[in-house]
């Protein structure tokens, strides 16, 4: 079983020039469950009354998931997460040397005390806990492995791996999550990020190595280049690993409407499982191919995720797209007079940087009949 954790929230909120009315995270929240989020984690109450105030809303819509904050482990963040009434807690700590001297002066013991006396209040309290190992990816494994030691010992239920600045790749993830869930210390969530356009098989890597979750953010929104992407991991772990999670189209689409909306990104054309143009196919042997099978040049149909297939008539189109439109509007066109109708198109297509729409093609190919 491999959970998706849902950070549109909190790391997707983080995004610079992002920022979420109430309204919008309510809205976020229920479509995130309704698309096929396992958990998420919905905000910092350590931000003050407005952020509190927000979370304690997302947990009055009694989402039947888990719904975890995002905390220093300090005492004063988590007391924040215990008032709004949270029952799931990330306790983030710094894990490499370099943050470690930023955060702790390079004081491990120092660090490590903090972390057990915070982890022991929240289990005291009846908390689900997180221990977020931030910059892991840039950690001593070996040191890695005395947090989660620590964690199993005084009761924390998950360690998160934090990739944080994104220099991981497949391999390195595998290996590093491999050696890690071996020892069956902790339960390993993978939180990745998108630095170099890695973060989502990072994440799957992450899986394929023993990880138990993932977190991700819709549309990919999050601290600089984004984290791993809910749509995509969410599609390969259904697609590729045989998660059975019943993704509803029109909620994916919804969702994520929303969230580029609230957060005033707009969807690349191309963008993986949701971009308007991934199921338009103007290549002249793709059509050809489409229109003998449709899962010729498909990995999964449009409708899984609420888009829809196109056949453009552009410059790379052969003579199977002329045929198509021109069919669909009654006409049984001459094949030999498609072929000649072909360069006409590429010169047009290029010239303006415009495709053809249906009406235009039916114009010139009844132009070239009267020649
Ligand atoms: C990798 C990540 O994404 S981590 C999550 C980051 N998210 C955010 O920062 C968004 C929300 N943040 C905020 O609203 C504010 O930064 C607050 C409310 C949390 C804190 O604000 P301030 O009190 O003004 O502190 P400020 O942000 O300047 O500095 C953070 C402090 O937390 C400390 N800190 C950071 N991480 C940790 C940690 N995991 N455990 C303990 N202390 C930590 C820093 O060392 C610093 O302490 P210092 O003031 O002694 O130098
Ligand atoms: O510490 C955590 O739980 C996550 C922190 C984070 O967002 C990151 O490391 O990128």
């Amino acid at each position: 079983m491999f959970l998706i954790n849902d950070t549109t929230l909190r790391d997707g909120e983080q995004a610079p020039y992002v920022a979420f009315n109430t309204k919008e995270k309510l809205d976020i929240a229920k479509k995130l469950f309704e698309a096929g989020a396992d958990e998420l984690e919905v905000g910092i109450p350590a931000m003050g009354q407005k952020e509190q105030d927000d979370l304690k809303e997302i947990l009055a819509l009694n989402l039947p998931i888990r719904i975890m904050s995002w905390n220093r482990a300090t005492l004063n963040d988590l007391e924040a997460s215990i008032n709004c009434g949270l029952k799931a807690v990330d306790l983030s700590i710094p894990v490499s040397d370099i943050l470690i001297d930023v955060k702790f002066g390079g004081d491990k013991d120092k660090l490590l005390r903090q972390l057990e006396t915070v982890v022991l209040e929240a289990k005291k309290e009846g908390l689900f806990v997180c221990i977020g190992g931030e910059d892991s990816s840039r950690a001593n494994l070996d040191f890695l492995k005395e947090i989660m030691s620590l964690g199993k010992s005084i009761g924390a239920d998950r360690f998160r791996y934090c990739d944080t600045v994104g220099i991981l790749t497949p391999q390195k993830t595998y290996k590093n999550i491999k050696e890690l869930s071996s020892l069956k210390l902790l339960d390993i969530e993978m939180h990745t990020h998108n630095d170099f356009g890695m973060a989502t098989a990072n994440a799957i890597s992450g899986f394929e190595a023993g990880a138990m979750s993932a977190n991700t953010t819709v549309i990919g929104l999050g601290e600089r280049a984004g984290n791993a992407s809910f749509e995509q991991v969410l599609m390969s772990l259904t697609r590729l690993f045989g998660k059975n999670v019943d993704i509803n189209s029109e909620k994916l689409k919804s969702l994520i409407q929303s969230v580029s909306l609230a957060s005033n990104r707009r969807i690349d054309t191309n963008l993986p499982i949701i971009g308007e143009y991934i199921f338009a196919h103007e290549s002249g042997i793709h059509v050809n191919g489409m229109m003998k099978s449709k899962s010729a040049y498909e990995p999964f149909t449009p409708n899984e995720v609420g888009l829809q297939r196109a056949f453009p008539i552009g410059k790379h189109s052969g003579t199977s797209t002329l045929l198509y439109h021109l069919q669909a509007m009654g006409i049984n066109p001459d094949k030999k007079r498609l072929q000649e109708l072909l360069p006409i198109v590429r010169e047009i297509v290029t010239n303006r940087k415009k495709v053809l729409d249906s009406t235009e093609l039916k114009e010139l190919y009844l132009c070239s009949l009267d020649i």
